[in-house]
């Protein structure tokens, strides 16, 4: 019971102290059309974070687009685009609505206020700027920004590949096939089992094996570009990709990328794998059906062909 405890205790020591090392390397966003005053206040943030600086509320959100600060801090009062509307703008982007967003203000009083949180700010601080109590701020915002993201990774992340798990993949498959048959679009669901993987493990051992499953994934994601394509690892050496917007051709062409990449990993640079590895593919498309299928039905499909897959000689895909 007490080595349960102290190995609780170190495991929550390791956590913290990932994250602090994580606040500290945060990149933070200021936005300022007064130069004067985003000078200064980068130049005390600096010993804390790493900061980048936007002059104006259009270049922010070009910024954000691009780059994808871990926080903004962002002057209300700005002219042309304000503060308020540009983190209107963070919250409905996809990729920056978790982003927090501190403002700035020289104003205060009831409306100032609601206005920062209407338009979706996290929180804010008035001018005078006490710098001791922006960095807290900030400080604190960042950690449970990053916890979270902690939380997320090992709830929905695989520990071995870093890709996706079967709970996250369960979690979005339904509303990733609602939206296909709401938008009418075509969506491509692949299975991909590892070629005489027990033969590996056998010969090379269950850590070599476990190298081979990651440089897989790395093969499969590296392929998988489009960020709403998923790559998940479904259990042993058994990864399922879902590819929303994606018809019979490219589906076709995206499973010939990963059997190419997959058979040239072993002669890779780095040489991680002790000889030529293969997969199999088995893909389902969602308007191969009469109707619009349920979740089970496409995996259904797609693991039936992944077998076909297999009795025809491995290392193919069957549609
Ligand atoms: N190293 C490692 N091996 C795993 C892991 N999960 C499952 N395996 C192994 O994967 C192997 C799968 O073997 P089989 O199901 O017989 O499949 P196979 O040898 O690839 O045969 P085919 O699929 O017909 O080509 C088993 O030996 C499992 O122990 C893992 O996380 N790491």
């Amino acid at each position: 019971m007490n080595n349960l405890k102290e190995l609780d205790t170190l495991l929550i020591r390791q956590l913290s102290a990932k994250l602090t090392q994580r606040v500290k390397k945060a990149t933070v966003l200021l936005v300022d059309d007064d130069s004067i005053t985003r000078e200064l206040i980068a130049h005390q943030l600096s010993h804390c974070f790493e900061v980048d600086q936007a002059y104006s509320g259009l270049e922010a959100i070009e910024y954000c687009n691009v780059y994808k600060p871990d926080i903004v801090l962002l002057d209300v009062e700005m002219p042309g685009i304000d503060g308020l509307e540009v983190c209107r703008k963070i919250r409905t982007s996809l990729s920056t609505h978790a982003v927090p967003v501190v403002f700035i203000t020289a104003h205060t009083g009831i409306e100032a206020e609601n206005a920062c949180w209407d338009a979706g700010g996290s929180d804010f601080v008035t001018k005078p700027i006490n710098t001791q109590t922006l960095i807290r701020r900030l400080q604190s915002h960042l950690s449970s920004k990053f916890s979270n993201e902690m939380l997320e990774d090992l709830a929905f992340r695989d520990g071995l590949t870093g890709v996706y798990n079967k709970r996250y993949f369960n979690e979005v498959m339904p509303s990733l096939l609602s939206f296909s048959q709401r938008s009418n679009t075509e969506m491509a669901l692949i299975m991909i089992d590892v070629d005489n993987f027990k033969h590996y493990n056998d010969r090379y051992g269950h850590l070599a094996g476990d190298r081979c499953l990651q440089e897989v994934s790395k093969v499969v994601t590296h392929c998988l570009k489009r960020p709403t394509d998923i790559v998940a690892r479904f259990g042993g050496e058994e990864f399922v990709c879902i590819m929303p917007n994606t018809n019979k051709m490219s589906a076709l062409a995206m499973c010939q990328h990963i059997l190419t990449g997959v058979e040239h990993m072993a002669n890779g640079p780095d040489k991680t794998l002790k000889e030529k590895v293969t997969v199999s593919i088995g893909l389902a498309l969602n308007h191969q059906f009469d109707q619009y299928p349920a979740g089970e039905e496409l995996l259904n499909t797609a693991d039936a062909n992944l077998y076909q897959a297999k009795s025809m000689g491995k290392n193919r895909v069957v549609l």
